[in-house]
């Protein structure tokens, strides 16, 4: 049997569309196509089309591509949806423009004036072609495949994707690359990135890829000493008390937060980059170091030396924040989940659609340490195999206004170390509402036709509503 080759499975349509124009085209595209269609699900800004698409698996998707933004979240988009067959549109082109959208991951690049019926040929040989035996059972309906779809979202990656690194985004992928490229060398690296973005796994990962592996890797945390005391931890002290630098030697030194340092013994980092002396002795270190500040604000302010940056300042890694990366979220968070189950004697195994949901839409201005302590606090203080929502901090449910009182381009250090507050609050109708649903959706296994019907509403009213959800956790 090949049941989505079979013309009785109704093609699932999502259309993003500020104006009305991409609407208008797909729904002509989609009646020439010989297939019945579900309602297709419309979207007017893109957040929502990530959340809600992320459960509802489309078939086909048409994208005003200007109400997406850019190239970068169609790549993204494209990644999430590898089955599914991807049509871009634009009220303008550009041969530039049509190469940069179909290697971003869309199979077609459309501009006015639109041919439907070509159009709608070249979609019924690609679906024909791209469909072949994947995805839904023909035996799943429109409103009852929740479940079914669910249990086909590709399998999260738990396992390291490099090093001791989770997380398959591009903007790791290239950080990844970045890390093979500077091992090899000798010269300093600097690494900037918000606070626990991963700014120490990457220098770990840096000198465990060097020749300098089987050597000692010495952590320096410069925010953690007053000068004298940081003076003499780094380079020694009086009676022969050994430093930092003697006891990486022959290995990596990693200098945590190196603009909170006095400014006296960014001098003599200096004179260490500059001499290879530290302290009396000649030292064979490497040195990275980092700051999850911004480094042009640290020296216009006077706490990091301007020649000292410069000298530091030769290969480079930048840590993405995790909104930034947010394909990485789940394999993350299915991650953290394995690990604290098994490290705490419990059970969980997997984290049901909303909980996914609000781990995907939060902000994470803590990032990865965020997220890690999140799951392992939740972990912690329940019992089951499956993570909800409601084991989450309420900061992550609560959505509107949590993320964006967060959301800053410098956050202090020290909010990664807090975990998340629950915010005491009523919880608004449309919330409720939302637990309901969702509760019977869980009572029915995700399968919306049956929780439609207990409920004694339609189908179609659960998928309004939980894009409207959607809309309202991003508005
Ligand atoms: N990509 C990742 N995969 C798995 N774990 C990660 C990843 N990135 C960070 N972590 C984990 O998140 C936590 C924070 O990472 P790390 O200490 O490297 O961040 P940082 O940027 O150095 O933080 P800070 O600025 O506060 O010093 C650590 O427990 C680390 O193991």
């Amino acid at each position: 049997m090949d049941p989505m080759h079979g013309r009785g499975l109704p093609i699932r349509l999502a259309v993003l569309d500020a104006g009305g124009t991409t609407v208008d085209l797909a729904s002509r595209v989609v009646a020439k196509l010989g297939r019945p269609s579900e309602d297709a699900l419309v979207f007017r800004d893109k957040a929502s089309l990530f959340i809600t698409c992320l459960q509802a698996r489309p078939d086909l998707f048409f994208i005003d591509i200007d109400c997406l933004g850019d190239e970068g979240e169609l790549a993204r988009l494209a990644a999430q949806h590898p089955d599914a067959f991807l049509v871009a549109t634009a009220s303008r082109g550009g041969v530039s423009r049509m190469f940069a959208v179909l290697e971003a991951g869309a199979h077609e690049f459309l501009t006015p004036p639109f041919d439907t019926a070509q159009i709608a040929a070249t979609i019924e040989l690609r679906l024909a072609q791209r469909m072949r035996g994947t995805r839904r059972p023909a035996s799943t309906s429109a409103g009852g495949d929740l479940h079914e779809t669910r249990a086909e979202l590709p399998a999260l990656q738990a396992e390291p994707a490099f090093d001791a690194f989770v997380g398959n985004s591009a903007r790791m992928k290239a950080v990844y690359a970045q890390i093979e490229r500077i091992s090899a060398s000798n010269a300093p690296v600097f690494i900037t990135g918000e606070t626990g973005s991963g700014k120490e796994m990457c220098a770990r990962a840096i000198h465990s890829r060097s020749n300098r592996a089987g050597q000692p890797f010495v952590v320096f945390d410069g925010s953690a000493d007053a000068d004298d005391q940081a003076n003499c931890s780094l380079f020694g002290g009086p009676h022969g008390a050994r430093g930092a630098f003697e006891l990486a030697d022959g290995g990596t030194l990693f200098l945590d937060e190196v603009s909170e340092l006095e400014l006296s013994t960014q001098s003599r980092l200096l004179q260490f980059l500059q001499t290879g002396e530290a302290g009396a002795a000649e030292s064979n270190v490497r040195l990275i170091c980092s700051t999850s500040r911004n480094p042009a604000e640290e020296i216009a302010q006077g706490r990091l030396r301007e020649d000292l940056f410069y000298r530091l300042h030769v290969l480079t890694v930048k840590m993405p924040p995790l909104r930034e990366r947010r394909d990485d979220i789940l394999s993350l968070a299915a991650f953290f989940l394995r690990q604290a189950s098994a490290q705490e004697g419990r059970a969980f195994t997997r984290l049901d659609a909303a909980a996914q949901e609000c781990l995907v839409t939060y902000e994470w201005p803590g990032n990865v340490r965020q997220l890690e302590n999140t799951i392992r606090q939740a972990v912690v203080m329940n019992e089951g195999s499956i993570l909800r929502p409601t084991m989450l901090p309420a900061l992550l449910g609560a959505g509107e206004g949590a993320s964006s009182q967060l959301r800053g381009p410098v956050l202090h250090r020290t909010w990664s170390r807090q975990l998340p507050q629950p915010i005491p609050t009523v919880e608004p109708l449309w919330m409720q509402e939302r637990r309901i649903i969702e509760d019977a959706l869980n009572a029915f296994d995700g399968n919306i036709s049956q929780a439609a019907a207990a409920l004694e509403i339609s189908p179609s009213t659960i998928y309004r509503k939980k894009q409207s959800w959607a809309e309202r956790l991003v508005g």
